[in-house]
C-alpha cells in the first residue's frame, strides 16, 4: 500500500482488512436475513464513516461468497460519496437457482476498497479529438480468444 488515509468511523464494527495490505476492508452484517435463491436485500454493515474530500469508497463482493454460493452485489462496485454519513447498506444478490443463503450478524458480506478519484469539469466541444478506437465498442475486437 502506498498511502495510509485515515477515515473517522461511527460503528460497533470497523470494516477490517484480513491482512495488511489487502486492497479491501471486509464490512460485516449488522442484521441477519435470508435470501431465497434468485432474491435480492439491502443489507446494513452498521458503519458510517466520513471520507475525505477526493475519495470514494467502492462496496464490492467477496470472491469467496461468489464462488461457493453465487452471493453478489447488484450495484457492484456500490459507490460510496466522500459527503456521505449515512450507514453504508449492501445489495446482496443470491444468484444460486437453488440453494437460500443465510445471513448471519457479524458475517462478513463485501469489501469497502478506498480510492482516489477525480472531478471532472466537463466542456462543451463541437467534435472529440481523434483516437485509434474511435467509436468502435461492445465486441468490436471479437468477443472470443
Ligand atoms: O452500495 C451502496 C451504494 C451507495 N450507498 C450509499 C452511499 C452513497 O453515497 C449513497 C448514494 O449512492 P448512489 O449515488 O449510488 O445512489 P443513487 O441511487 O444515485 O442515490 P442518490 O440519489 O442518493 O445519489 O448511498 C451505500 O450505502 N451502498
Ligand atoms: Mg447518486
Amino acid at each position: 500500500m502506498t498511502d495510509v488515509v485515515e477515515i473517522p468511523f461511527h460503528a460497533e464494527n470497523a470494516p477490517r482488512y484480513a491482512h495488511a495490505d489487502d486492497a479491501g476492508a471486509d464490512l460485516m452484517a449488522s442484521e441477519s436475513v435470508t435470501l431465497a435463491p434468485g432474491a435480492r436485500a439491502l443489507v446494513g454493515t452498521g458503519v458510517a464513516i466520513a471520507l475525505p474530500e477526493g475519495y470514494a469508497g467502492f462496496v464490492v463482493p467477496r470472491s469467496g461468497l461468489a464462488a461457493k454460493h453465487g452471493i453478489t452485489v447488484v450495484n457492484s462496485p456500490g459507490t460510496i460519496d466522500a459527503g456521505y454519513r449515512g450507514e453504508i447498506k449492501v445489495t446482496l444478490l443470491n444468484t444460486d437457482q437453488n440453494t437460500a443463503f443465510d445471513v448471519e450478524v457479524g458475517d462478513r458480506i463485501a469489501q469497502l476498497i478506498i480510492m482516489p478519484v477525480s472531478r471532472a469539469t466537463f466542456i462543451p466541444v463541437a467534435e472529440l479529438p481523434e483516437s485509434v478506437r474511435g467509436t468502435s465498442g461492445f465486441g468490436s475486437t471479437g468477443v472470443r480468444g
